[in-house]
């Protein structure tokens, strides 16, 4: 029991309610994104669950809908391993809400065989970073007209193991799944440090967490992760404690001063070295906006 109240800590105890907020949640579908967005519509906010697999979220909707009593859960098709699907579901969404308060980047894989997103991008660094990245951009204004509002990018402690290669950023050079998380993982946590940096003073704040070690479908690559989370499925996190960082992230009050910072166990956590060089987090920036066609300021 000791080790398991280790592994599991951290809930979020902020009591804030969101009637009238619109919070859109990617990878809402299943384990810590449907936790997260059911907390969200518990509270009373309209929630996009954005996934790639409509079906499956229109019956995780159903579900919410049905334990919250909020009506206001809605699904919409989000492809984040096609650019064409990112920008479709972006547009649908500027059209369709006059606002957004809460963005959670939290959708991901994990150590996929090597495959490549509809653009060309390896399937981590393009999914985990790149999609996140331009769904991002897009949704920005909304973000900024919104103010105050939040992005969280659901990282990992996995950051540690990342570097950042830029001659090999899409694993051509040489491919490890494992390492190609790590590396997704660490280009979030430079992703939010920029784009905090970028929009101090807008009202929008951004966050990166870790969730915890969870019991979700993540593991579904890998054989032995899968027996891991089996034999450990007592002591991790279930995927509703696994939503508690991302949840303290997107409502506590007051958290604005510590935008661009890590999270974990709903703490300020410590990142790796490359996770906090500003000159690596600007150069991903620029060379995920090239990637992307976005024009560069
Ligand atoms: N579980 C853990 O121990 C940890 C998880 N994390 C992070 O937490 C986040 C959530 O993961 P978790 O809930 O555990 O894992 P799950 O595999 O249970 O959920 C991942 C979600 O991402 C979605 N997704 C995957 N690829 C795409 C895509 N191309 N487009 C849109 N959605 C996609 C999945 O959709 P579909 O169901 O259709 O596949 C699913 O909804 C991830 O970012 C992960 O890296 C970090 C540290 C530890
Ligand atoms: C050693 C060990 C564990 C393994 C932890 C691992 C392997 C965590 C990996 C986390 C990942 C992959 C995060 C994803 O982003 C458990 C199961 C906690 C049980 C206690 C002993």
């Amino acid at each position: 029991p000791q080790i398991r109240k280790m592994l599991s800590s951290g809930v979020c105890t902020s009591t804030v309610q969101l009637p009238g907020k619109v919070a859109v949640v990617t990878g809402a579908n299943t384990g810590i994104g449907k936790e997260t967005a059911k907390e969200l519509a518990q509270r009373g906010a309209r929630v996009y669950i954005a996934c790639r697999d409509v079906q499956k979220g229109e019956l995780v909707a159903r579900e919410i809908q049905t334990m919250t009593g909020n009506q206001q859960v809605l699904v919409r098709k989000l492809d984040l391993a096609d650019t064409k699907s990112i920008r479709a579901f972006a547009e649908g969404f500027l059209a369709e809400e006059k606002h957004l308060h809460i963005l959670i980047n939290n959708a991901g894989v994990m150590m996929c065989p090597y495959s490549k997103t509809a653009d060309g991008f390896e399937m981590h660094i393009g999914v985990n970073h790149l999609g996140h990245f331009l769904l991002t951009h897009l949704l920005l204004e909304k973000l900024k007209e919104s103010a105050p509002s939040r992005v969280v990018n659901v990282s990992s402690l996995a950051h540690h193991l990342g570097r950042i290669h830029f001659h090999n950023l899409q694993g051509e050079k040489f491919y490890s799944a494992g390492l190609a998380y790590c590396h997704s993982k660490l280009a979030n946590i430079l992703f939010t440090q920029e784009l905090a940096r970028r929009l101090k003073g807008s009202g929008v704040s951004a966050y990166s967490v870790h969730p915890g070690t969870v019991n979700s479908e993540l593991v579904r690559h890998s054989s032995f992760m899968k027996w891991m989370w089996w034999l450990f499925s007592f002591f991790i996190k279930t995927p509703q404690q696994g939503a508690q960082t991302s949840l303290y992230c997107a409502l506590t009050e007051g958290l604005e001063i510590l935008s661009g910072n890590h999270f974990s166990d709903c703490h300020v956590a410590w990142v790796s070295a490359q996770a906090r060089n500003e000159t690596v987090a600007r150069r991903l920036w620029d060379v995920s906006c090239d990637l992307l066609g976005i024009p560069m300021d």
